[in-house]
């Protein structure tokens, strides 16, 4: 097994992202995130320039909005040529069904980005969804109700923490991915994410995909945070 953490670029600016990738070698080819924060700072430029470099993209806008203007938005993002993007699952069906249309119509090459829907976001604890959602089902309940929605819609897969992951794959395709933010190795701060899990546990409990910011983004050593959370996803550790 040779997976990459996808690495979440929650930088401001392209400078600074310069500053940071100047810790790995040049012929590493990476899986990065791109983010509201960056992208809203720099525009499409940063995904040309960023697959310029050979990364691969996960354009992270979590579109959500009515289905004919996240339709619209789906078809500019395939041109920029993204490996994967997502939306809210709690846009709804139409929604999602109008983003994959959207995605379709933009890809030039017949080869639309993988699509995936957030189901209910990594930073949410199970009160809180009771308290601010307003939902009386449990959290594990609500994620598998969208990841469902999502594959009637005929999406990719879901964001859902790792403690998810394992349900999730049981209660849908054998292909469905479950991309899997809120990682941290052991000891590592949690910051402001709830439901956490470990690299190791994380692929113990099925995960597609894991996306690291912080844990590596912040790390005095970015690239050895990076080699040991990778190792530790790959089982090699
Ligand atoms: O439910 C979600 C959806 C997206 N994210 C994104 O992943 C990274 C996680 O960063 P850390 O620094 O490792 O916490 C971040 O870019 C989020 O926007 C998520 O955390 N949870």
């Amino acid at each position: 097994m040779n997976h990459r953490p996808i690495v979440a670029l929650d930088f401001p600016n392209r400078q600074e992202i310069e500053t940071f990738l100047s810790y790995f070698p040049k012929e590493e080819s990476l899986y990065v995130k791109v983010g509201m924060e960056l992208f809203y700072q720099e525009g499409p430029e940063i995904v040309h320039w960023l697959k310029s470099l050979g990364h691969d993209i996960f354009l992270d806008l979590k579109l959500h909005d009515i289905p004919n203007t996240v339709e619209s938005a789906m078809r500019g993002i395939a041109r920029l040529g993204v490996d994967m993007t997502n939306v809210h699952a709690a846009g709804g069906k139409r929604m999602m069904a109008a983003a994959l249309n959207g995605l379709k119509e933009g890809s030039s090459d017949g080869k639309p980005p993988v699509l995936i829907a957030v189901t209910q976001l990594t930073s949410t604890s199970e009160e809180e969804m009771h308290t601010d959602q307003g939902l009386s089902c449990s959290l594990k309940e609500s994620v598998l109700h969208y990841a469902k929605s999502a594959e009637i819609s005929g999406l990719d897969g879901v964001v859902c923490s790792a403690l998810e992951a394992a349900d999730i794959k049981e209660a849908t395709r054998s292909d469905f991915v479950c991309l899997t933010p809120g990682i941290r190795p052991q000891g590592a701060s949690v910051g402001d994410q709830k439901r956490v899990v470990t690299p190791a546990k994380a692929r113990e409990l099925s995960s597609s995909y894991i996306v690291v910011g912080r844990p590596i983004t912040r790390s005095e050593h970015p690239y050895e945070s990076y080699l040991s959370i990778k190792k530790e996803w790959n089982g090699e550790i």
